[in-house]
C-alpha cells in the first residue's frame, strides 16, 4: 500500500488547531493535553455525562481512552460516541488494558459498535481487543507489535475502523492494506502516557481533516520523530519527556519527511 502524503501534514493540523474533546484517563491528562497544546491543537478535558453530548460536537475530533475507567466514564464515553457519530466528529479509541478485566473488555466492545475512525493500541491490547490472547501486563505490553500485525488487520476488517498497533516499530493497517513506521525511542517506554499521547496525537490529524490512515501514520510518525530528536538531548525519563514536548513544538514539515521512516507492511 502507497503511504499517504505526510508533506503538509503538520502545516495542515497547525492551520486547523482542532479543538480536540478528550475522555481519557487522570495519569495522563496532563500530560496529553500538553503534547496537543505543543503540536499546535487546542485540547479539552471534558469528562461530566451531563456535558459530554453538548460538548463533543463542538469539537473536530473526540478521543477515548479507557485508562482509568469508572462506571460513570463509561456512560459520558457512551453519550459522547453517539453525539460525535450524530454530528459526523471522527473519534479514535485507545483500549488501555483492554485485556486486563471484563469491565474494560465489555466497555471497548460496546464502544467498538459506534464505528470508531481508529483504534490505537499496544499488541497485546490489540490482541485482547481482537479476541486473540488474554491480555498485557497492566497497561503495559506483553507482547511485540510483530504478534499483534495479523489480529490488527482482522480488527479493522471486522470493525471497518482503522487500527494501529505500537512498539518499537507500529503498524497501521485498513484491515487490506498494513504501513509500518519505524521511529521511535526506548525511552518513550519509560515515561507513562506515550501510547495515551499517540493516540490524542492521531485525534489531533483526525481534527485537522486527515482520513483513518493518513492520521494515524502521521500521529505515529510525528511522535516517533519528535522522540529521536529528543533523545539526542536527553537520556533519562524526566528530562525526555520536557524534551519530547519541545521537539513536538519544534518539529516541522520538511524534518518530518526527511525523517519519517513509513513503508509498507
Ligand atoms: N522499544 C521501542 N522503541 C522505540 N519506540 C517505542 C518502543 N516501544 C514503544 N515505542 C513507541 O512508544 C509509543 C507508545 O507505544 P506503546 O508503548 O506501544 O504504547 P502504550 O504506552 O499504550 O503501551 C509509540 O510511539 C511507539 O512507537
Ligand atoms: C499507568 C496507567 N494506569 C492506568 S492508565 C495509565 C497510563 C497508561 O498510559 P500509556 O498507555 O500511554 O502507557
Ligand atoms: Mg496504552
Amino acid at each position: 500500500m502507497t503511504s499517504p502524503d505526510l508533506s503538509s501534514a503538520l502545516s495542515r493540523l497547525r492551520a486547523a488547531a482542532p479543538l480536540v474533546h478528550n475522555i481519557t484517563n487522570q495519569v495522563v491528562a496532563n500530560i496529553t493535553a500538553n503534547a496537543l497544546l505543543a503540536i499546535g491543537a487546542s485540547p479539552a478535558m471534558v469528562l461530566a455525562e451531563e456535558e459530554v453530548g453538548e460538548f463533543t460536537p463542538k469539537a473536530a475530533a473526540l478521543v477515548v481512552n479507557l485508562g482509568t475507567l469508572t462506571a460513570p466514564q463509561r456512560a459520558s464515553m457512551h453519550v459522547a460516541t453517539e453525539a460525535a457519530i450524530e454530528a459526523g466528529i471522527p473519534w479514535i479509541l485507545d483500549p488501555v488494558a483492554v485485556g486486563a478485566t471484563a469491565f474494560r473488555l465489555g466497555t471497548a466492545h460496546s464502544l467498538l459498535e459506534r464505528g470508531p475512525s481508529v483504534i490505537r493500541g499496544n499488541a497485546s491490547e490489540i490482541l485482547a481487543l481482537a479476541g486473540e490472547v488474554a491480555g498485557g501486563k497492566g497497561v503495559d505490553s506483553a507482547h511485540r507489535a510483530e504478534a499483534a500485525r495479523e489480529a490488527a488487520r482482522r480488527l479493522a476488517r471486522r470493525s471497518g475502523s482503522v487500527v494501529a498497533v505500537t512498539g518499537a516499530t507500529d503498524y497501521v493497517t485498513d484491515g487490506t492494506g498494513m504501513l509500518a513506521i519505524a521511529n521511535g525511542h526506548p525511552l518513550l517506554t519509560r515515561i507513562t502516557g506515550t501510547g495515551c499521547t499517540a493516540t490524542a496525537l492521531i485525534g489531533a490529524f483526525l481534527g485537522a481533516g486527515l482520513d483513518g490512515m493518513a492520521a494515524a501514520t502521521a500521529g505515529l510518525a510525528v511522535l516517533g520523530v519528535a522522540a529521536e530528536e529528543a533523545a539526542q538531548r536527553a537520556t533519562a525519563p524526566g528530562s525526555f519527556q520536557v524534551a519530547l514536548l519541545d521537539s513536538l513544538y519544534t518539529l516541522g514539515d520538511a524534518a518530518l519527511a526527511r525523517q519519517a521512516r513509513v513503508s509498507a507492511a
